[in-house]
């Protein structure tokens, strides 16, 4: 079943087109990577898909529903902004409170636990924690809150790499044990390149990637040798990317037979999702007509 439907969704503010045609259908119990340079139109996207704001064409569904106004749909669903404002005289405790009030399935222990690994008080004022510790409370709300859709978008303004990891390891270890619908957005995609298992690269407002994570990062790999058999071994293979370093080449290949690379004495390495992304990001300002490359689903 899909979660989210967008069928030829458009979004314009004014002049700019913050998503142009989209269609998408993001499956139940993922965490999907929402990816993409700075305007690409993520935010756009999960702003459609909380109903926060609405498309200017086509047709959103979530959880098979309209989702505008729709309390059945929207109390099923968690987003988690970069910049989450919380009133002036809340501590940590009344925003958990709230989202107790709010989450139908909040778990209150896996809440306090959470406080505790962040370091937090819920005695707290929340306006006077810093920066790390105010996202360290969004992160939270959205892990405890359980929702079957929730969103993440860069929820981590100054978090350190430890609390990122943090966040990262109870991610993944409570979405095991409580599989849900998780929409991550972010754009330290190596750091989440394990625990990402579909791909959605926007740009431009339009979707240049929509495929499974493992297909993704075996769609390609980079060949390194003597240039002259790097060469032979390219000619009849897409080129991602090549660099050549006098008599060496290395190459970023698209679809190359890793067997038939070292039958030939080159040297194999994989190649990253944050290549593969940048690699689709930057070719895409030049392909106004693309199709979407759907590696599997
Ligand atoms: N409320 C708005 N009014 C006018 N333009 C907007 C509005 N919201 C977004 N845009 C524009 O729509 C485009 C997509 O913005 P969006 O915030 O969705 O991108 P993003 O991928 O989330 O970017 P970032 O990674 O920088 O957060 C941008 O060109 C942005 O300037």
């Amino acid at each position: 079943m899909s979660v989210i439907e967008f069928n030829a969704v458009s979004k314009r503010y004014g002049g700019i087109t913050a998503l142009d045609n989209v269609s998408l259908a993001l499956g139940e119990h993922r965490i999907t990577g929402l990816l993409g340079r700075n305007g690409a139109g993520k935010s756009t996207f999960m702003s459609i898909a909380t109903a926060r704001s609405f498309a200017s064409e086509g047709r959103v569904r979530v959880f098979g529903e309209n989702p505008y106004e729709n309390s059945g749909v929207l109390d099923r669903v968690c987003f988690i902004g970069e910049n989450q404002t919380y009133p002036q005289a809340h501590k940590v405790r009344h925003v958990l409170d709230g989202a107790r009030i709010a989450f139908p399935l909040w778990d209150e222990n896996l809440a306090r636990e959470l406080v505790d690994a962040f370091g937090l008080l819920t005695g707290q004022l929340v306006r006077k924690l810093s920066r790390g510790q105010r996202s360290a409370v969004g992160v939270i709300v959205g892990l405890a809150s359980r929702a079957p859709l929730t969103f993440f978008d860069e929820p981590y303004l100054g978090l350190d790499a430890v609390a990122r990891q943090l966040f990262y390891d109870r991610l993944v270890a409570d979405y095991g044990e409580h599989p849900r619908t998780i929409v991550l957005s972010t754009h330290l995609i190596d750091e989440v390149a394990d625990l990402i298992e579909h791909v959605v690269v926007l740009d431009h407002g339009r979707v240049m990637i929509d495929s499974d994570a493992d297909s993704l990062r075996g769609s390609a790999v980079v060949v390194s040798g003597p240039r002259a058999a790097v060469e032979s071994f390219a000619t009849d293979h897409e080129v991602l990317q090549r660099e050549d370093l006098g008599g060496f080449a290395r190459m970023t290949i698209r679809g190359a037979s890793a067997d038939h690379a070292r039958q030939q004495g080159l040297t194999l390495e994989p190649v990253s999702l944050q290549q593969l992304v940048v690699r689709a990001t930057t070719a895409a300002g030049t392909a106004p007509d693309h199709t979407p490359e759907r590696v599997a689903s």
